[in-house]
């Protein structure tokens, strides 16, 4: 087995994806950025989920939302949906592992807010009832998906924005999920404050 073979094809299959996504995914994450920030400046929020290294990137975006990305700016209203041990475990444990997040969707989403969706195969149940419940509330989708964004991709409707990133290897996806995540992080920063270039 040669190992350094395989991390250069990682590398390699990586780059590429990135590479040719550079031109789909622009404008839809523009267009993302400009939904979050119209709720953002209407008093709205984001809620964020997913599930296992997606629910890692859920985290990730909203505490760079909520705290700082790369230039000052006011803390932004952002919650993610997998953090707290004693919601996740009592929902899932009283009812079904589908309902963690919706259930939070329910109680805490408002008309405006808006639900970041992120799913590699858009086949998990717990997201899938997230999106059905965030619309129940009049909310906006943004789902970040992969694979053809599966079920959830069915479920979007008018106004929600879809991030498909096509690939098939969930850790792949993955990788573009994060820069994209970043990017919609500087597109809100650069419409909200400026940006230096
Ligand atoms: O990070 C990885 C794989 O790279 C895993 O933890 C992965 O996120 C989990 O299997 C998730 O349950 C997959 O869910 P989804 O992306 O299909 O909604
Ligand atoms: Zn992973």
């Amino acid at each position: 087995m040669d190992l350094i073979a395989r991390m250069n094809r990682h590398f390699q299959e990586s780059a590429q994806l990135k590479m040719t996504l550079a031109q789909v995914l622009a404008a839809p994450i523009a267009m993302a950025a400009e939904r979050m920030v119209q709720c953002l400046l209407a008093e709205g929020k984001i809620l964020v989920c997913g599930n296992g290294g997606s629910a890692a990137d859920a985290q990730h975006f909203s505490a760079e939302l909520l705290n700082r990305f790369e230039v000052e700016r006011p803390p932004l209203a952002a919650i993610a949906l997998t953090t707290d041990a004693s919601t996740l475990t009592s929902i899932a444990n009283d009812y079904q592992f589908d309902k963690v997040f919706s259930k939070q969707v329910h109680a805490l989403g408002q008309r405006g807010d808006i639900l970041l969706a992120i799913s590699t195969s858009g086949q998990s149940p717990n997201i899938l009832e997230a999106v059905r419940a965030a619309h129940e509330r009049d909310m906006v989708v943004v789902a970040l998906t992969g694979k053809g964004g599966g079920k959830l991709a069915e479920l979007l409707t008018g106004d929600d924005v879809h991030l498909s990133v096509e690939a098939q290897n969930t850790a792949r996806i993955q990788e573009v999920h994060i820069l994209v995540l970043h990017c919609l992080c500087d597109a809100i920063d650069c419409i909200l404050v400026g940006a230096d270039e």
